[in-house]
């Protein structure tokens, strides 16, 4: 396993610390590199970590951020992680970043696929960082326990980038990242806060069982370094 932990001991703590992480991957990429690449969570836990990432002095206008998975809505809609992202990270300094959003106005995720396929080669790769995020479900980008598609979503040995999920208990269809597009990058980084998602962590780490706790096909695995920032 690849996965190192660090504690915290509060959630803006454990985001400022993320966002340093992630600030430096960058930096590093686009000091040997010319242009970086980011792969981030929506949900509501990385607000902190957005609002302490965007003032990162990094050369922005080369680095290309997408997202890990994307709700099957308008990008002005409440729930869009591309509205989330608008309004807390591609902000200040941050602005200047390119964004590669995952909905594209399709009638449905799966009709996006191809195009977006497409869209995302515009990302260095593999991606420097990856920031996750995990439901109490066990589940990871939109990769859900019980969702139809989930196995071949899973599948290390796959080919495709882009599943179309819909989740068994939570609202929208989505369209995510699979387990073989968030694997090809440098590190992936998961911040997790509070007592119930430490438990389910802790539960994925014993297990390995993704088709039950899809956060394990990121925590078993050995080729991709994974760190893990616990705050209460
Ligand atoms: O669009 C999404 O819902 C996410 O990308 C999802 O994978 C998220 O990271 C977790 O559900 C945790 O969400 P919270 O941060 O809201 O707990």
């Amino acid at each position: 396993m690849a996965v190192q932990e660090r504690q915290f001991s509060s959630p803006s703590e454990a985001a400022a610390a993320l966002a340093d992480a992630v600030s430096a991957s960058l930096a590093t990429a686009l000091a040997a590199r010319e242009r970086a690449s980011l792969v981030v969570s929506g949900g509501r836990s990385p607000i902190g970590f957005f609002q302490c990432l965007c003032d990162a002095e990094l050369d922005w206008s080369q680095v290309w951020i997408t997202l890990a998975d994307e709700r099957w809505v308008p990008d002005d809609h409440p729930d869009s992680n591309a509205a989330l992202l608008r309004q807390h990270l591609l902000q200040g300094a941050a602005a200047a970043a390119h964004f590669v959003p995952l909905w594209n106005g399709a009638a449905t995720p799966a009709a996006a696929i191809a195009e977006r396929t497409a869209a995302l080669a515009q990302l260095p790769q593999p991606f420097d960082s990856v920031v996750l995020g995990m439901g109490e479900d066990g589940h990871t980008a939109s990769l859900f326990p019980g969702a139809p598609g989930l196995a071949a979503a899973l599948d290390p040995a796959g080919t495709a980038l882009l599943a179309a999920i819909d989740p068994p208990a939570a609202p929208h269809p989505r369209l995510s990242l699979t387990l073989k597009a968030l694997l090809g990058c440098r590190h992936i980084h998961l911040p997790l806060a509070g007592a119930s998602k430490r438990a389910v962590y802790a539960r994925a780490l014993a297990q390995c069982d993704p088709l039950q706790l899809p956060i394990s096909a990121v925590l078993c695995q050995s080729g991709v370094p994974v760190t893990v920032y616990l705050a209460p």
